[in-house]
């Protein structure tokens, strides 16, 4: 049986450092942001769905989708994160559940699935377990600005659009703090590794 282990946390919390880990143990992701990128690229399912509702202001000049741009416009209206969300998470989900399949026929023996709004979009009921990476807001928000370029205010609009990490911490069957240096994350996770038995 193929333990799906979910993987999730704050923005910039440190999930995807945690899925570099995870691969040097060659344990497949799930990765939700890559397939989110990849449903919005020219000529895929979700690209024309966004670009009618946003119109061609999102657009680069090549023709794709600028998603610096688009961030801008839905982490500072509710509604519109709400709409954009509606055309992306059923694909996202899709892709998902897809993969999922490939790996349990495969007889994989664990699978990450690094969704960031894991819980907000109740994904936990697919999971085994969920992985919950956690720090302090203020690293948080340090580690957000400098990763990418942003001023607090564009920081603090992202942050405060997902469910508070406390929140996150309270649901989670694991909580591992990436407080220390990389290093100390990835002797947490191999801990963890061993907790799990796989
Ligand atoms: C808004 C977009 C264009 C911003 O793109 P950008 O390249 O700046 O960010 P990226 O996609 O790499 O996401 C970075 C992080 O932002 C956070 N985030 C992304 N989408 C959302 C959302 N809908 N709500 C809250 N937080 C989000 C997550 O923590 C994610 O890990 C993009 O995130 C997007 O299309 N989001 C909608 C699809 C989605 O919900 N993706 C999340 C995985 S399902
Ligand atoms: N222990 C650490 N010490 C210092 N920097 C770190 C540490 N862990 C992660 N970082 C850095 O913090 C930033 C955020 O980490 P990462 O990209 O892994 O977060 P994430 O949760 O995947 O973000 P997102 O929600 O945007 O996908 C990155 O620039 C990463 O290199």
């Amino acid at each position: 049986m193929t333990y799906f282990l979910g993987l999730t946390g704050g923005i910039a919390s440190g999930k995807s450092t945690a899925d570099d880990f995870f691969k040097k143990k060659n344990i497949p992701i799930i990765d939700s942001d890559l397939i989110a990128h990849k449903i919005m690229e020219v000529g895929q399912a979700g690209y024309q769905a966004v670009v009618d509702y946003f119109g061609s202001k999102i657009l680069t000049d090549n023709q794709t989708i600028n998603r610096r741009k688009l961030g801008e416009i839905v982490f500072n209206d509710q509604a519109k994160l709400k709409k954009l969300n509606s055309l992306t998470h059923p694909l996202v989900h899709q892709e998902i559940k897809r993969q999922m399949e490939q790996y349990r026929l495969n007889q994989e023996k664990l699978v990450v699935i690094d969704v960031p709004l894991l819980f907000e979009s109740g994904f936990e009921s697919l999971c085994d377990g969920v992985l919950v990476i956690s720090i302090s807001p203020e690293l948080q928000l340090k580690r957000l600005m400098k990763r990418n370029n942003f001023t607090e205010k564009e920081a603090l609009s992202r942050i405060n659009n997902q469910m508070p990490l406390s929140e996150k911490e309270k649901r989670a069957t694991y909580v591992v703090a990436n407080t220390g240096t990389i290093n100390d994350l990835e002797k947490r996770l191999s801990d963890l590794l061993q907790k799990i038995g796989r």
